[in-house]
């Protein structure tokens, strides 16, 4: 029973239902024209975003990725990725038309019906590799957030083929295959900048042995102060690529205490973010910095991020480079499939996950 608006969700488990279990994500609440925002997803203040925490004078680097062997730009990636860890690049190789195809198929997809999208909840879905969800873990939050997703996590063409929605898959598989090249520009920057100057197959695939793809989808909000987009976290990928379209609404933490610093959308831009294995294998050189989103109570926004990481049989530890040159290890190596479940099943908890990896 869909509830009226009459009847708003002092039931959770009426929430739930039409939430997650009929697929109706909060694309479903907010199309509903709802006027208030439901007590669900009301996030205790501290992790509301105030907006006199936010500096405006600040931003984090732009960076021109033309001459990418330039030694200046490989100076600002190291740069940025140690200071900030996280910058935009632009003039790179991603075609904009590839970017703008992928924009549309995520629109496509989150325009299908509840019971199309469904089909790939954790419920129904064929694969564990092809997941929509609402929020990020429903089941371990105290407040919920205001963000639909569809995650796909790229096995190989023929799975994708047989699995992944037909309206975006396509668009996705040629973001991702496209967004290689400058994955592979920017891993070997990072690689140099710690002395680490060759890249083989083994360490290739220590860095970027797997990919998985988010459509993220922020409806428009009632009472956005509330709530949410995405709460404060950090990935834990290798790094990752986030197309962003021009609503904006993502924040960076700043470099000094309760600060957040925008990310302003450029056209035709990609933002990079160091991930946790990077900052594990850099044995603390690159960061992984908290990022938030908030809601947004006029507009729709998506995003579409690649995590770049390593496989999920993989050990990440501090790279045994860093530690024959006389580094002292601050993290010991663990299973990444271990240290992804770990972040995966409890709520966004700003930098707690890479405690799981520390010495
Ligand atoms: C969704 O909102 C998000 C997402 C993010 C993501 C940030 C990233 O950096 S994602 C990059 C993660 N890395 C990888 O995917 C590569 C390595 N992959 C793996 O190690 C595995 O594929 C696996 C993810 C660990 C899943 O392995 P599997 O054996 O299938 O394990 P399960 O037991 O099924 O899952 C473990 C646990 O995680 C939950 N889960 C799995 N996939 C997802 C997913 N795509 N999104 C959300 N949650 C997922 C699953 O439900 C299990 O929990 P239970 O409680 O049910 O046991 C950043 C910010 C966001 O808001
Ligand atoms: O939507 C965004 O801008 C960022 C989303 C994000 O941080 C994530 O999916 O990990
Ligand atoms: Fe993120």
């Amino acid at each position: 029973m869909a509830p009226s608006l009459s009847e708003p969700f002092s039931d959770s488990s009426v929430l739930i239902d039409f939430v997650i279990n009929q697929g109706n994500g909060v694309k479903g609440l907010s199309e509903m024209g709802l006027k208030a925002l439901p007590k669900q997803y009301i996030q205790p203040l501290e992790e509301r975003m105030c907006m006199t925490n936010v500096q405006a004078q600040e931003s984090i680097p732009i960076i021109d990725m033309s001459n990418p062997n330039d030694p200046e730009v490989e100076k600002s990636i190291c740069e940025a990725a140690s200071k900030w860890g996280f910058f935009q690049i632009v003039n790179h190789d991603v075609p904009v038309e590839v970017l703008e195809n992928v924009k549309n198929a995520t629109y496509k997809f989150f325009g299908l019906a509840a019971e199309v999208k469904n089909k790939y909840s954790k419920e129904h879905s064929l694969s564990n590799n092809v997941r929509f969800g609402t929020s990020f873990t429903p089941q371990a939050e105290k407040a919920l957030e205001w963000k639909d997703y569809l995650s796909l996590f790229y096995v190989s063409e023929e799975e994708a083929f047989a699995l992944w929605p037909s309206v975006c898959r396509e668009q996705v598989l040629d973001y991702m295959r496209k967004s290689e090249v400058v994955i592979k520009q920017l891993l070997k920057v990072l690689m140099k900048g710690l002395n680490v100057n060759e890249i083989d197959e083994t360490k290739e695939s220590l860095l970027m042995g797997s990919m998985r793809t988010n459509l993220n989808y922020y409806p428009k909000c009632p009472n956005p102060e509330l709530t949410v987009g995405v709460g404060r976290h950090s990935d834990v990928s290798t790094l990752t690529i986030l197309l962003q379209d021009e609503i904006g609404g993502l924040f960076v933490r700043g470099n000094d205490g309760d600060n957040w610093i925008h990310v302003p959308p450029i056209k035709g831009s990609l933002v990079i973010n160091v991930g946790d294995a990077l900052q594990i294998m850099s044995n603390g050189k690159y960061k992984s910095v908290e990022h938030r989103v908030v809601a947004n109570g006029s507009n729709n926004r998506i995003s579409v991020p690649i995590f770049v990481n390593p496989r999920p049989s993989d050990m990440i530890g501090s790279l045994p480079e860093l530690i024959e040159n006389g580094e002292k290890p601050i993290y010991k190596q663990v299973l990444y499939s271990d240290y992804v479940k770990h972040f995966f099943r409890k709520a966004h908890d700003g930098k707690k996950t890479v405690a799981f990896a520390e010495l």
